[in-house]
């Protein structure tokens, strides 16, 4: 089962190697602005997952949220330890 530092090392070695049609690539190069645009809509799907969903249709939204986190800490140039540091 992958981890969050798991994601983390592959999203970052993505942005290296710059696969093709590897769409973590296509959203850095969309930029901060519509990662964060990505963002705001996983929260939302979140959010009314947790309301009016199952549990693992909210624990997908979850993970769709954390991938888009984890894009927007690749595309900034953070670490996970730069946010662990705040938990
Ligand atoms: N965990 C994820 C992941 N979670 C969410 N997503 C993306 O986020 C989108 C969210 O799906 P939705 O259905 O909510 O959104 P949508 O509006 O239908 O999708 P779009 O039209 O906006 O693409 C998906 O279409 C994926 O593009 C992810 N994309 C990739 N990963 C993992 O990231 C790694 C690298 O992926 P690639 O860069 O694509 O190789 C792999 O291990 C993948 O499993």
């Amino acid at each position: 089962m992958k981890t969050f530092d798991d994601l983390f090392a592959e999203l970052s070695q993505k942005a290296l190697d710059r696969p093709i049609g590897s769409g973590t690539v296509r959203e850095l190069d969309a930029g901060v602005h519509a990662i964060g645009k990505k963002i705001v809509e996983e929260a939302a799907e979140v959010w009314m997952a947790a309301e009016y969903q199952s549990d693992t249709e909210t624990a997908e939204e979850i993970s769709q949220l954390i991938y888009h986190l984890q894009v927007l800490m690749v595309a900034k140039g953070l670490s996970p330890e730069d946010v662990y540091r705040h938990l």
